[in-house]
């Protein structure tokens, strides 16, 4: 889908982009990295509106330096910031960007009722976008993306400015693009746990290079450790401080979960009560399981527990881009690993 070698970007007082070479293959792609890590210059690049001072990129075999206009074509936007005229409704701006992409009037027309449905925007999108929420815009930035039905589509903080909810939400329907339609997905975001949940493929990148390019699935690896989360009880009030010193009596080791662990990975997990049991074998589970029964707590769930991307990344990456990444994150009022 895109291929990079060598690429760089140069402007007078930084390096926006250095020797950056990637491959990016059909499916959903999350682009991360702190902010002015380098995603939009590069996305900017893909689409022939920026030119690269040194290497090249090719989009769905396209070189991007001689055939911007038909990457244009083919390929759908949703940028960064806010760009929607606010006295015009999302039919009419919609209906304007297919047209603009070459879709005669009434299949125009047709296309932008499906794409806004799809959306999620109904009755609402025949008022001006100037009332619209921050996820209404965001959605018609989408539509307006995906409505010439492009092959692929560069999709650039599609989760800017949104609640958790409104996040869930957007990254759903950016899932839904690739599965319900086929069209692949090259996504930025400067939140690394909402990629871990979207994307098949996850590109990292700081300074304006390549910190790593890999499946989620080899950034999620099993670990050796298994997340236990119980019940208290009248008994054991505190459950887990009971069930802890059981297994610690058992000979296994066992620690607390962090702050990770009661993050959104493990969505509705009770408030972090999460006990981490070191795997020594088959019997870990056994063991785990008669300590629970002899205690009378209740077992929530026990899980072979993963890595997170955060995790993964935070050795690979030294610290630079840890603390940028959580720097950005504060100045916009959104924590890190969300
Ligand atoms: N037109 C420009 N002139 C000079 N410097 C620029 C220009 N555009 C971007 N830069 C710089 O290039 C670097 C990369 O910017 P870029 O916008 O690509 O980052 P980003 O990862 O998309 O971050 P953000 O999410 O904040 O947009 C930054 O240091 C930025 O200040």
């Amino acid at each position: 889908m895109i291929a990079t070698e060598s690429l760089g970007k140069r402007y007078p007082k930084v390096t926006a982009l250095d020797r950056l070479s990637v491959d990016i293959t059909p499916g959903v792609t999350g682009l991360v990295g702190a902010n002015g890590a380098g995603k939009s210059t590069l996305i900017k690049i893909l689409l022939g509106l920026s030119p690269a001072t040194e290497g090249r990129a090719r989009v769905l075999g396209l070189d991007v330096a001689t055939e911007g206009a038909v990457i244009r074509e083919r390929v759908g936007y949703m940028p960064e910031h806010d760009c929607l005229p606010p006295d015009v409704s999302a039919t009419e701006f919609v209906v304007h960007m297919a047209r603009m992409s070459g879709l005669p009037p009434a299949a125009a027309r047709e296309r932008t009722a499906d794409t806004l449905r799809h959306v999620g925007l109904y009755e609402e999108r025949y008022r001006p976008m100037g009332g619209y929420s921050t996820g209404m815009k965001q959605r018609v930035k989408l539509a307006q993306a995906l409505v010439h039905d492009p092959r692929l589509v560069l999709l650039d903080e599609p989760t800017n400015g949104l609640d958790p909810v409104g996040r869930d939400e957007m990254l759903a329907l950016i899932r839904r693009v690739h599965t319900d339609f086929g069209i692949s997905v090259l996504v930025t975001s400067h939140l690394l746990g909402e990629l871990e949940r979207t994307c098949d493929h996850v590109v990292v990148i700081d300074g304006g290079r390549l910190l790593r390019s890999s499946a989620t699935s080899d950034f999620t690896q099993a670990t050796g450790s298994l997340a236990v989360e119980v019940t208290d009880t009248d008994a054991h009030p505190d459950g887990t401080a009971a069930l802890g010193a059981a297994l610690t009596a058992a000979g296994l080791a066992v620690r607390a979960a962090g702050g990770l662990e009661s993050g959104a990975g493990y969505a509705g997990a009770g408030g972090g009560h999460v006990l981490l049991v070191d795997v020594a074998g088959d019997e870990t589970y056994d063991v785990v399981r008669d300590a629970v029964a002899g205690l009378g707590l209740g077992l929530v769930r026990m899980e072979q527990r993963r890595h997170r991307i955060a995790e993964v990344f935070q050795p690979a990456a030294g610290t630079d881009f840890d603390d940028a990444n959580r720097g950005s994150a504060q100045k916009r009022g959104t924590t890190h690993a969300a």
